[in-house]
């Protein structure tokens, strides 16, 4: 396990491996300043996940179908720009999806979805063949890319081979528009199972499992297999339970000027995967030493993904923080 600092109590020194990210790559058009008007922002909840990892230091591979056309270019720009290779991506000739983002009036985000015969959800097992090679650690996927066919199959097989070598992160971030709810949950189940690190969000779980509070689901699912699963709570922050434990523990969120929640969950995945990686969590080998992860850490990592999770909903769209920015953020309030 990496050595933890006696003046942060934060892990030092950095895990070794790549963490490998599948699923959509996307535009959200996000509310503008001037009403009516939108901003194009390249997105996709795996993607924003990736970018995020990159801007904190951790060692990436994203694995993509990217549309045709301008909207493709954009998003293609985007990884480029935020130092991600395109060499696992794959050129599509099927248009880009597009996102188009609602805000309530707290800033709460609401999706609608053009996504017909797009690129994202066409993935054959030979785009595949090569996603693994090298030293993967990690592989974090979720979203549509898992439940969209004809591709989340083979993106399911994908996890069955990564899963002796690899820690497997997932996402559900369920989009009930888009699917039918029983097959949803089905597949979301079985990925759980497969799963070691589960983030979820409390709105999910609501439509998954109507009635059933979170705390319950949450501990059910920790004895499926996984060793962390954490459920976010909005500005209530998140809960997690643990393979080894029996109480959930919260962490309250942290008070901030909300901008929109687009990105939100993302960036609690994305703290929550580097701070894994950082203490060296990552990989089939060090699964053991995931599921013993105890509850003042525990407590941290939430900390961490929480913070992570705030300086994105403090700016607009899904624009997860540098880590010089959030060192930045740390002088400022003195933490
Ligand atoms: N209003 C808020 N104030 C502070 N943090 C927030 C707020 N809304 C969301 N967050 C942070 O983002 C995380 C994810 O938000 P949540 O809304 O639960 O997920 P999702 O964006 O996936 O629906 C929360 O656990 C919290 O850390
Ligand atoms: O992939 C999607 O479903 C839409 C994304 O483009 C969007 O940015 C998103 O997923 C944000 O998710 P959140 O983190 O749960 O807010």
């Amino acid at each position: 396990m990496a050595e933890v600092s006696a003046e942060s109590g934060e892990a030092v020194g950095r895990g070794e491996g790549v963490i490998a990210v599948a699923g959509e790559a996307l535009v959200d058009l996000v509310p503008a300043d001037v009403a009516g008007q939108f901003v194009a922002m390249p997105g996709g909840s795996p993607t924003n996940v990736a970018v995020g990892l990159v801007r904190l230091g951790a060692p990436v591979r994203m694995l993509a179908r990217i549309g045709a056309g301008a909207m493709g270019d954009r998003v293609r720009d985007h990884l480029r720009r935020n130092e991600i290779s395109l060499d696992h991506t794959v050129e599509a000739a099927e248009p880009t999806s597009l996102a188009i983002v609602d805000l309530d009036s707290d800033g709460v985000a609401q999706y609608d979805f053009r996504i017909d015969g797009t690129a994202d959800w066409q993935w054959t097992d030979a785009e595949l063949a090569d996603a693994l090679e090298g030293d993967v650690v990690a592989l974090h996927t979720g979203s549509l890319a898992i439940t969209q066919q004809p591709g989340a199959d083979a993106l399911f097989r994908l996890l069955e081979r990564a899963r002796p070598t690899a820690t497997i992160s997932y996402d559900p971030n369920m989009r009930p528009q888009l699917m039918i709810h029983e097959q949803a949950r089905e597949r979301c189940e079985a990925v759980v199972r497969l799963a070691d690190v589960v983030k979820v969000s409390s709105e999910d779980l609501e439509w998954l499992y109507p009635g059933r509070s979170p705390q319950d689901v949450v501990v059910d699912w920790a004895s499926w297999g996984p060793a962390l699963v954490a459920v976010t709570l909005g500005g209530d922050g998140a809960l997690a339970a643990t393979a080894e434990g029996r109480t959930p523990i919260h962490r309250p969120g942290m008070p901030i000027e909300l901008v929109d929640t687009v990105g939100a969950g993302d960036a609690f995945s994305t703290g929550l995967l580097a701070g894994l990686h950082r203490r060296d969590l990552l990989g089939a080998n060090r699964r053991k030493a995931l599921r013993a992860i105890d509850e003042s850490d525990l407590d941290q990592l939430l900390g961490e993904a929480a913070l992570i999770a705030a300086l994105t909903c403090a700016r607009r769209g899904a624009n997860p923080p540098t880590a010089a920015e959030v060192e930045e953020y740390r002088r400022k309030v003195g933490r």
